[in-house]
């Protein structure tokens, strides 16, 4: 049945131009042909430490370094977790200490959990480490610094003298990042020359002189700024690729339903299927959308810090370290549930998602743990809400908190399921129960007299808080996406029924933090969920051709579930005889172990 597309039928049932949404899935007709043309030759680029060069080393430093690892001329790791501590960067322990003799730097590990341990591409592979370390000078501590510090020969590649390194084992499953050499590192009294202290944001002189910078010192972690705002990106490609797979083989799997010789039900028809998969296509895309807006909101953080002005950099922070955490956790956990969604299909190697999961997984640890990171949002609420009584005006993502006082009288006036279509219904919605969450909040920690006692009580609500003010964004830039032109026949309204989905679903979710914020009653919840119900009939003809959108290639989804033409029988079986232990009829280890037991003698002619 080679050629024959098994989806055609589904296909056909597309009520939108699926050649406009790939456009609107890529970000523009531009994107899409760059993406098109660069899947299909499959590129692989390797990035490692370069964003942290270009946002910490003074412009004469780039100019030594950046044409260097540009070019492969040197491969470097970004060093900054130690086996003692990740979360907490302040608490590092490796030192760098100022020899003014020699006008070096001394790099050591003073204790084993000052051991590096856990950077990407130096157990094995790195010449070089940006090495994060406290900066001593006069044995007066000024804080964690950046250094960059050769680690192996460019001759032979043998480590250098005082520098011990490994890589730090396996890790979960048998995956793709056991390809990554994780490693660990520890200095022996290292010297480097004065000038590899990356030196953008501080200096220290030939004298030994620290001068610390005239920007805020919080600008030395702009690389984990960078990189969060990708990983969110990432996060929509990782969900949209397992949701393409499962949507794909839910079409194509039949199970029950035969009346008179007639097939069986496609699973995708199962309601239960449609309100699992329906929720995690339009998070897909929701996901994809708030990147978007994540990146511009970068570019012009960029902009502005070229210009000093430091104003947006803390909700920057904000919105990377929250929008990270919400995004790699339901991309994390949706990945598992369309393996679940595929039955015992989507449990084996070809499904393409155990491979998936086991090298996504950890996104919900590096780059941030994500709870850490939901508490550094909650810390941005919290010092919003503490500055209004000054009259400040909260602007950007908080500026709904200035509305706290009206917020607090709201009420849902939702009369018919039909009305949480509309998206001022649905903001006002969300908008209430998150500042009324991050109100409690702040009301409570204020009868505590240490407030950060308080804010460790209270840091499980506070999470809660932290995770109702990211989904608002998300819901938010969902809705003012749709504000923008998008043409092509009924690609708007598809998108219409994944936002509802998406902010429905979630409130339906949520349930609990909506009703007992008051913020709507349980009848209203209730047409929440019967208004959910219809729009998983609507995207039902819909779904192939909106996961078709994301514009995959074999190749990419590596999934004989996820096929494109769905022929998914044969080549299972075809995949299955592939295994090595298919090539002989008899295993390994027979003779010797199984058959002697199959030939121990009967007693009494009975086994
Ligand atoms: C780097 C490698 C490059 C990778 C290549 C990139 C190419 C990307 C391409 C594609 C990406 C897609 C796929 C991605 C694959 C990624 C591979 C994995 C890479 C993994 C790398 C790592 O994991 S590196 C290690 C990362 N470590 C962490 O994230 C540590 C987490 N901890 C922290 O960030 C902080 O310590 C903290 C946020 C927890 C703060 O702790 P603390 O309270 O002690 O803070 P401070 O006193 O230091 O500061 C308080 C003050 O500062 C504000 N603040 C904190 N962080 C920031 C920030 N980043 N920016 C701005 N402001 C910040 C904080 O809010 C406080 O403000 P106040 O106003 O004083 O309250
Ligand atoms: C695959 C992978 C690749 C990585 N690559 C790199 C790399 O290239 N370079 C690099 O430097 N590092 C890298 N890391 C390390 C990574 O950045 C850290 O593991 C991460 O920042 C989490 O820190 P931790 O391990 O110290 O977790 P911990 O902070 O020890 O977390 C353990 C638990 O404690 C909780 N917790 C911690 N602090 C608090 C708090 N204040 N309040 C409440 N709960 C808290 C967390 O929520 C978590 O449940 C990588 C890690 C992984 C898994």
């Amino acid at each position: 049945m080679e050629g024959v597309d098994h989806l055609a039928h589904e296909r056909n049932k597309a009520q939108f131009d699926v050649a406009v949404m790939k456009a609107v899935w890529a970000g523009s007709r531009d994107a899409y042909e760059l993406f098109h043309r660069f899947s299909r030759l499959v590129a692989n680029d390797p990035e490692m430490f370069i964003p942290a060069i270009k946002a910490q080393a003074t412009e004469e430093q780039q100019k030594q370094w950046l044409p260097l690892a540009n070019k492969m001329k040197i491969i470097g790791s970004y060093t900054q977790t130690e086996l003692g501590h990740g979360s907490n960067v302040r608490g590092l322990e490796t030192t760098a200490t100022f020899d003014p003799k020699t006008d070096e730097f001394v790099l050591n590990s003073p204790t084993l959990t000052a051991t590096k341990w856990w950077p990407g591409g130096l157990g094995k592979i790195a010449t070089h480490a940006l090495a994060h370390a406290r900066l001593i000078i006069d044995d007066k501590d000024y804080g964690v610094h950046g250094f960059l510090v050769q680690l192996r020969s460019l001759d032979d590649h043998l480590t250098l003298p005082g520098i011990t390194i490994g890589d730090i084992g396996m890790k979960y499953g048998s995956g793709a990042y056991n390809t990554m050499d994780n490693g660990s590192l520890i200095f022996d009294h290292v010297r480097i020359p004065r000038n590899q202290m990356l030196m953008r944001l501080s200096q220290v002189t030939r004298e030994g002189k620290y001068v610390p910078s005239n920007v805020p010192r919080q600008l030395s972690y702009g690389t984990m700024v960078y990189v969060r705002q990708k990983i969110v990106f990432d996060a929509s490609i990782a969900l949209s690729r397992a949701v393409c797979i499962s949507t794909r083989y839910s079409a194509v799997r039949r199970q029950f339903g035969s009346h008179n010789g007639s097939p069986e039900t496609q699973v995708i028809d199962y309601k239960t299927q449609q309100a699992r998969l329906f929720p995690l296509l339009a998070s897909a895309y929701a996901i994809r959308f708030v990147s978007e807006w994540l990146n511009s909101f970068y570019k012009d953080l960029l902009q502005r810090l070229e210009a000093k002005d430091f104003s947006t950099l803390p909700e920057a922070h904000a919105c990377t370290a929250g929008l990270k955490s919400i995004t790699t956790s339901v991309a994390a956990d949706g990945i598992e549930e369309c393996r679940k969604l595929c039955g015992g299909h989507g449990y084996l190697t070809s499904s393409g998602l155990p491979e998936l999961s086991a090298v996504y997984i950890p996104a919900c640890t590096y780059e941030g743990d994500n709870v850490v990171m939901l508490l550094q949002v909650a810390r941005y609420l919290m010092k919003t809400i503490s500055q209004l009584k000054s009259g400040n005006k909260p602007v950007g993502t908080t500026a709904y908190l200035g509305r706290a006082e009206q917020l607090m009288q709201y009420h849902s006036d939702v009369l018919r399921a039909e009305d949480w279509l509309k998206p001022n219904v649905v903001v006002e919605a969300f908008e209430a129960r998150a500042a009324r969450m991050s109100m409690a909040c702040a009301q409570n920690l204020s009868k505590f007299n240490n407030p950060e006692d308080g804010f460790q009580e209270l840091s499980a609500d506070l999470v809660e808080a932290a995770t109702a003010h990211c989904q608002l964004i998300i819901v938010s830039k969902f809705i003012e996406k749709l504000q923008q032109d998008i043409p092509g026949k009924g690609v708007k309204e598809q998108l219409g029924v994944l936002r509802s989905i998406y902010a429905l679903f979630l409130l339906h979710k949520h349930i609990g933090d909506f009703l007992s914020t008051d913020c709507i009653t349980p009848k209203q919840g209730y047409l929440a969920n019967e208004q959910l119900r219809s729009l998983y009939s609507q995207v039902r003809p819909n779904a192939i051709a909106l996961v078709d959108a994301f514009n995959y290639t074999d190749h990419f989804l590596s999934s004989v579930l996820g096929r494109y033409d769905g022929n998914v029988y044969p080549k299972l079986y075809e995949e299955a005889w592939k295994d090595p232990l298919n090539d002989t009829s008899i295993p390994d280890g027979f003779h010797e172990y199984v058959q002697p037991m199959l030939k121990q003698p009967l007693h009494h002619g009975r086994l």
